[in-house]
């Protein structure tokens, strides 16, 4: 064969194999749609060129900026670390391609709104036009049922994932803000001290070097600095990861499910140091213990299936959740529970101890009436008898 052919298929053969590869790193770099990445990555290298890539390109890639991938963020963190943009997010630094968050309205009172967010993951909306409103000094607590989209919103807000549609506007630089991943993980030969200290470099270059026995004091570890990481209970790493994230003094603390994998006595001391923060930072945390929000929050979003269904402060959503109660005897009551199960404006009786029932009523003044009466007619002795306004049956009311 001609010689100028050879270099003809060559030069051919060069473009169609660096065009595949270019795909499939976008592939691996964005989010898809209708098959999983390994189909398309599949479609993009057998089915004959250039079918394959306009299928994937035209079908399969989602609009949006790339998803950073673990190198991308390294060397994010290494840019940052030089001092372009310092930020104290741990386990997941944002990426420094996130274009600036347009600030949120200069009210002195707005730390952070969203408007409109979306985000789906191929067929999969996990968020479904949000819109959250963060005010200065408030500890929010945002609440959803599992994959109610808590850890993608979270994500979004700290630019970590791109929305796939609206904004997330915030009123204050993003290295002001701290995020705390739901379980942070260390290299386990690094001590607390390292640990904290390497966050501060990549926090920020001018943070004193006494920040770091600082922010382990706060979270109650400064007896700990020298001990390795790997020898620390699940409590203690999610303290240190506090810690980490206090190191750099954020004016906004963003915290994913900080105490869902804590035994009581971890569970304890992470919520009282969160309470404690809370009293000198904007806290957003998210959770599906809906205890620790009614504990640690004066404010809550409830999120499920991607949308936001209440947002507010707890004390309103509390006011408006009149229907059940509690009710306390004295044993046995099994007659009564009977009763009160038969009763056409109860909805649900549920003995939680001997004599100790939670009530849901559909007809909260009939109830309030009739429940005494019952009570005397099966001569059982009335302890107690209040409304519940928990935040657990406002949840259900919210989310059924
Ligand atoms: N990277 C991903 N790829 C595909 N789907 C995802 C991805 N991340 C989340 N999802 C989906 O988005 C939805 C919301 O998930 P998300 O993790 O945000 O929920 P969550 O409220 O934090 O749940 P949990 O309480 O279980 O952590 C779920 O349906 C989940 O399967």
């Amino acid at each position: 064969m001609d010689p100028a052919l050879w270099w003809v298929f060559g030069a051919v053969g060069a473009v169609i194999a660096a065009t595949v590869v270019a795909a499939l790193v976008d592939l691996a770099r964005h989010d898809v749609r209708y098959l999983p990445k390994p189909v398309w990555a599949a479609i993009i290298v057998l089915v004959s060129y250039p079918t394959g890539l306009i299928l994937y390109f035209v079908l399969g890639r989602l609009p949006g900026a790339p998803v950073p991938t673990a190198d991308q963020a390294e060397r994010d963190m290494a840019e940052r670390a030089a001092g372009r943009e310092p930020i104290s997010v741990l386990g997941a630094p944002l990426p420094l391609t996130a274009p600036a968050a347009p600030a949120a309205p200069d009210d002195g009172r707005t730390v952070l709104v969203t408007e409109g967010l979306g985000k789906t993951f191929g067929d999969t909306v996990a968020l479904d036009g949000v819109d959250l409103v963060v005010t200065k000094g408030s500890s929010y607590g945002l609440i959803g049922p599992n994959g109610a989209g808590k850890t993608t919103l979270l994500y979004v807000l700290t630019g970590l994932r791109k929305p796939t549609l609206g904004s997330v506007r915030l009123a204050v630089p993003r290295h002001r803000i701290g995020f705390l991943v739901d379980t942070p993980r260390f290299e386990p030969w690094l001590t607390a001290g390292e640990v904290v200290d390497l966050a501060r470099h990549l926090t920020g270059p001018d943070i004193p070097e006494g920040a770091v026995a600082s922010a382990l004091d706060q979270v109650g570890l400064a007896a700990e600095a020298d001990r390795r990481a790997g020898s620390f209970s699940r409590g203690m790493l999610q303290r240190l990861g506090l810690a980490t994230c206090l190191v750099g003094d954020p004016e906004v603390l963003i915290l994913d499910e900080p105490a869902a994998a804590l035994d009581p006595v971890g569970r304890r001391a992470v919520l009282d140091l969160i309470g404690r923060l809370a009293q000198t930072k904007t806290v957003l945390l998210s959770t599906h213990i809906l205890a620790d929000v009614q504990e640690v929050c004066d404010t809550v979003g409830v999120i499920d299936k991607g949308r936001l269904r209440y947002q507010g402060p707890l004390a309103d959503l509390l006011a408006h959740t009149r229907s059940a109660c509690l009710l306390h005897v004295r044993p046995p009551c099994t007659a009564l529970v009977e009763s009160l199960r038969r009763a056409s404006w109860l909805t649900e009786v549920a003995e939680h101890g001997p004599g100790r029932l939670r009530l849901v009523v559909s007809d909260a003044e009939r109830a309030e009436r009739e429940i005494p009466a019952l009570v005397a007619e099966h001569g059982n002795s009335l302890m107690l008898f209040q409304p519940a306004t928990d935040l657990e049956t406002a949840f259900l009311e919210l989310v059924s």
